[in-house]
């Protein structure tokens, strides 16, 4: 089976094999995180790509009150980042992540301020709601989020990538929502957004029920995964070049299609309509329609186009 996918993500990349096998390369962070951040590194492997590695390897990338911090100040500025068309997130390490940081948790969560049961509980849902935006970052940038998972992928790390746009994983890879394990309900969006993405409510129920661990090839069948890779390399290389052909496109019209998919998710078929309609009514307008058109009629990739920046 694993030859099977190695095997076929070559043949599938061949006439680019070189080249994305230089970007992975580049992708590596053997630097350390990217300052000013302590947990992220960042970097810029092709063009319009931009690549958010969580950076905590000797801690497999466990989610320290840093790292709750830094991804929403990276996400912001992405989002308002003309360079960057298309973000891939991956893990550093032996491991994608093993959730909150356990030891970090306890001063924010376990131990809040307040001088009653009312400022206490006021200030527990701050910080759940300031925990929640981390992942929600994630969603509202414009430009689509390619996560691709290897080894663990536990508590925070299934909110974290349930909230991104594309998920790929090694056959290596599990998924854990490990909350109820851990004495609490999960509250930064694995319940909200895991039905969204798995079509088996009954799934989702035992999953977070159980905390049993998903592995590689349920997680492709149920669908929270859209591909499986054979190792890490074949899994950057796969994120690469997926985002490559994101990033070849119109802008206006990935962006538009990202932000219409999740509204629609969120609202009936009419309110989605509806909203399509006014969001298409400015975005038709652009100079990309044409200049995609032109090039479809020319048999052209959309990937030759030189689109504006957005
Ligand atoms: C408001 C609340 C918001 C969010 C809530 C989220 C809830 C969750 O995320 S629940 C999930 C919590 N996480 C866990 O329970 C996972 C614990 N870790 C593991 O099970 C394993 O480490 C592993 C992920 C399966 C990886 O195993 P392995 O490769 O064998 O590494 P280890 O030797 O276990 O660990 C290496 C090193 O990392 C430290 N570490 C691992 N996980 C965490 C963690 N979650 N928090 C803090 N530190 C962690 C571990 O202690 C080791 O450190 P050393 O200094 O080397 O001892």
């Amino acid at each position: 089976m694993l030859s099977v996918i190695v095997r076929s993500a070559l043949t599938k990349y061949r006439g680019s094999w070189l080249p994305i096998q230089a970007a992975v390369r580049a992708m590596s962070s053997s630097g350390g995180p990217t300052p000013p951040y302590t947990t992220l590194a960042i970097s810029h492997p092709t063009e319009s790509v931009t690549h958010v590695e969580l950076h905590r390897p000797e801690k497999r990338n466990a989610m320290n009150k840093a790292f709750w911090r830094e991804m929403v100040e990276c996400f912001n500025e992405i989002a308002e980042d003309p360079d960057c068309r298309v973000v891939v997130v991956s893990g550093a390490g032996k491991t994608f992540t093993a959730g909150i940081d356990l030891m970090d948790m306890a001063s924010d969560v376990l131990q809040p301020q307040g001088d009653d049961v009312a400022r206490i509980s006021w200030n527990i849902r701050k910080t759940i709601a300031r925990y929640q935006e981390t992942f929600s970052v994630i969603e509202k940038c414009p430009k689509p989020v390619v996560v691709a998972v290897h080894g663990a992928c536990v508590g925070g790390g299934v909110d974290l990538i349930t909230a991104c746009d594309i998920r790929l994983c090694t056959q290596d890879a599990w998924f854990q929502v490990k909350e109820v394990d851990i004495g609490l309900a999960a509250d930064v969006g694995t319940l909200q957004r895991l039905p969204k993405v798995i079509g088996s409510r009954s799934l989702v129920n035992e999953l977070a029920l159980t905390a049993r661990k998903l592995y590689a090839d349920e997680a492709k069948s149920s669908g929270l995964v859209s591909r499986v890779f054979a190792d890490k390399e074949a899994l950057m290389a796969g994120a690469l070049e997926m985002a490559g052909e994101i990033a070849g496109r119109s802008p206006v019209a990935v962006q538009g299609t990202k932000i219409n998919l999740i509204y629609s998710r969120d609202h009936s078929v009419a309110e989605g309509l509806d909203y399509m309609a006014t969001w298409n009514m400015s975005m038709l307008q652009t100079q990309d329609v044409m200049k995609s058109a032109q090039a479809s009629m020319e048999k052209q990739s959309p990937k030759t186009i030189a689109f504006s920046k957005l």
